[in-house]
């Protein structure tokens, strides 16, 4: 069965790898490419933006109303997914955010939104990164009070307009839910002191193409264990993507996340 997506920042680095990886497959559909209202690729046609064939689907400012559409994903701006939320509840259409850099009113804002309708929210579409938040769960827990520091470490490329990832927020939440620190410190400059126990240390590193890597470092005196994932292509994160939104189609109104993709 075919699965029709719409996809929120069509025109962006993610939005044309979706549309390129979604024509390979004869199970995806692509039937609308938005993007924001002052974009210079509004009117063109997404296929021929993202280098594969031509689609005949236009970049459009908004949802087409006529289109049947089973799910929609946004790639796009903490303003371009608080835009989609109202047509996608209004529509009743599930929504997959991607989006990261969201604040706790945008949370909200989502979180609302999922009464309505369903709504899949992850900081990284990545399955092995999903996977690597279970082990740093299940790792936080086994070292706690043990006398563990953790530091947290992403890289990005220079286009990245959020810091620190929402990948790597996401790490810090899951070890101090486990862990219990008080304190996020980002970076360090002076003299700032012994490290208190009582923090997590996260560095943005932002630089060339890196499509994303992330490190979890649990040090004691003596000995340190680092969780490591490395990103070579942005189409790790598309595939993903388009998998959460095979999933979403017909799921009623709630939040969901990459763990009930993936059954883990
Ligand atoms: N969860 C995950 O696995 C991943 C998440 N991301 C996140 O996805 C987002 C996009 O990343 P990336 O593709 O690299 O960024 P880009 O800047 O390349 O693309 C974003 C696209 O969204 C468009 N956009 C901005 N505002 C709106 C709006 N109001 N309505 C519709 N479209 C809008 C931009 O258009 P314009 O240029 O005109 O503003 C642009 O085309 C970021 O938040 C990033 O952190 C990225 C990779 C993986
Ligand atoms: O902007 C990116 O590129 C990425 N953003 C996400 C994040 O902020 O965590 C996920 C991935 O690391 C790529």
């Amino acid at each position: 069965m075919k699965t029709f997506i719409a996809i929120n920042g069509a025109s962006g680095r993610m939005g044309k790898r979706l549309v390129a990886l979604a024509q390979e497959d004869p199970d995806l559909v692509v039937v609308a490419a938005v993007n924001s209202p002052n974009n210079p690729h509004l009117g063109q046609d997404a296929g021929t933006i993202a280098g594969v064939q031509p689609l005949g689907v236009p970049v459009s400012a908004e949802l087409p109303l006529s289109a049947r559409i089973d799910c929609v994903i946004d790639f796009s701006s903490p303003a371009g997914t608080l835009s989609v939320l109202k047509p996608c509840v209004d529509r009743k259409l599930p929504l997959v955010i991607a989006t990261t850099g969201l604040e706790a009113d945008h949370r909200a804002e989502i979180a609302a939104a999922a009464h309505h309708t369903a709504v899949l929210l992850s900081p990284s579409m990545s399955l092995v990164v999903n996977l690597l938040f279970k082990l740093t769960k299940v790792t936080a827990q086994a070292l706690a009070g043990k006398g563990f520091d953790v530091e947290i470490i992403e890289r990005h490329h220079r286009f990245k307009k959020d810091a620190p990832s929402g990948t790597a927020a996401h790490f810090a939440k899951i070890v101090q839910q486990e862990m219990g620190q008080k304190q996020i410190r980002h970076g360090r400059d002076g003299i700032v002191g012994e490290r208190p126990h009582e923090e997590i240390g996260v560095h943005a590193i932002r630089g060339g193409d890196n499509v994303g890597e992330h490190t979890v470092i649990f040090s004691a005196l003596g000995e340190t264990l680092e969780l490591v994932h490395k990103g070579y292509s942005r189409d790790s994160y598309a595939r993903g993507a388009l998998l959460a939104a095979k999933f979403m189609v017909g799921k009623g109104a709630g939040m969901y996340t990459m763990n009930d993709v993936l059954g883990i």
